[in-house]
């Protein structure tokens, strides 16, 4: 699986990179009520834009992700020095508002992930096999403190396509993985894309608290 990514990335088959900003981040993320400067967990971040964005807006991002490649190309097209550091598992590269975490999303542990406020999500569950998007969902809500919100963005393949990744992820299972630990609340759903059969739904979670 982690050999599989980092292929993709040294052989540059990144179809799921946008070279735009998702209009769904920008469509809702003012409207989640997440604190103003909340860092924000970004996991299997890619070298998506969206960071950027969010750091933009003032929020620190915390991006982790398995592939260096990843990373160095998104420290390339951007500007500002980079400084880099080793941390437990992780090495790590901050340029400006943005730190990237190159490792396992699986090994980040709750104390390095301290002052979290908000996660963004996309393209990172539906990379998942079925296993590991039930161990996603558990590590996520581990990392997160009650009130920590976010964005998640998942999709649903064309009639028949049972294909991946990205896997399909219904609402059903959103409901199923993420209720124990989160409000979950469907905000949208996007127009099938006339050549993948791609459907994407746009979902706010917040992280309950003891009595929430
Ligand atoms: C489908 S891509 C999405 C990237 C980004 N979220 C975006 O929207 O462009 C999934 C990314 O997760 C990375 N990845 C896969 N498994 C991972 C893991 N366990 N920990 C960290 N990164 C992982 C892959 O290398 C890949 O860059």
């Amino acid at each position: 699986m982690v050999e599989d990514w980092r292929q993709r990335w040294q052989q540059g088959r990144i179809g799921f990179h946008r070279e735009a900003v998702h209009p769904a981040l920008e469509r809702h993320w003012p409207g989640l009520g997440v604190d103003e400067g909340a860092k924000v967990l970004v996991p299997l971040c890619g070298k998506s834009l969206d960071m950027r964005w969010l750091a933009d807006r003032g929020h620190p991002v915390l991006g982790i992700e398995l592939a260096e490649e990843a990373i160095e190309q998104f420290l390339a097209e951007g500007a500002g020095e980079v400084s880099r550091y080793h941390h437990a598992h992780f090495a790590v590269s901050r340029q400006g508002n943005v730190e990237l975490w190159c490792g396992d999303f699986f090994h980040l542990h709750i104390d390095e992930a301290a002052e979290i406020g908000a996660f963004y999500d996309r393209a990172a569950l539906i990379a998942l096999p079925e296993a590991a998007r039930q161990r996603y969902a558990f590590h996520l809500a581990q990392l997160l403190p009650p009130g920590a919100r976010g964005l998640l963005i998942t999709l649903t393949r064309a009639p028949g396509d049972s294909g991946g990744p990205p896997y399909e992820v219904t609402a059903d299972e959103v409901h199923e993985r993420f209720s124990p630990n989160f409000e979950v609340t469907h905000l949208e759903d996007g127009e099938r894309e006339p050549g993948s059969g791609f459907r994407e739904s746009i979902w706010k979670l917040v992280r309950r608290g003891p009595g929430r």
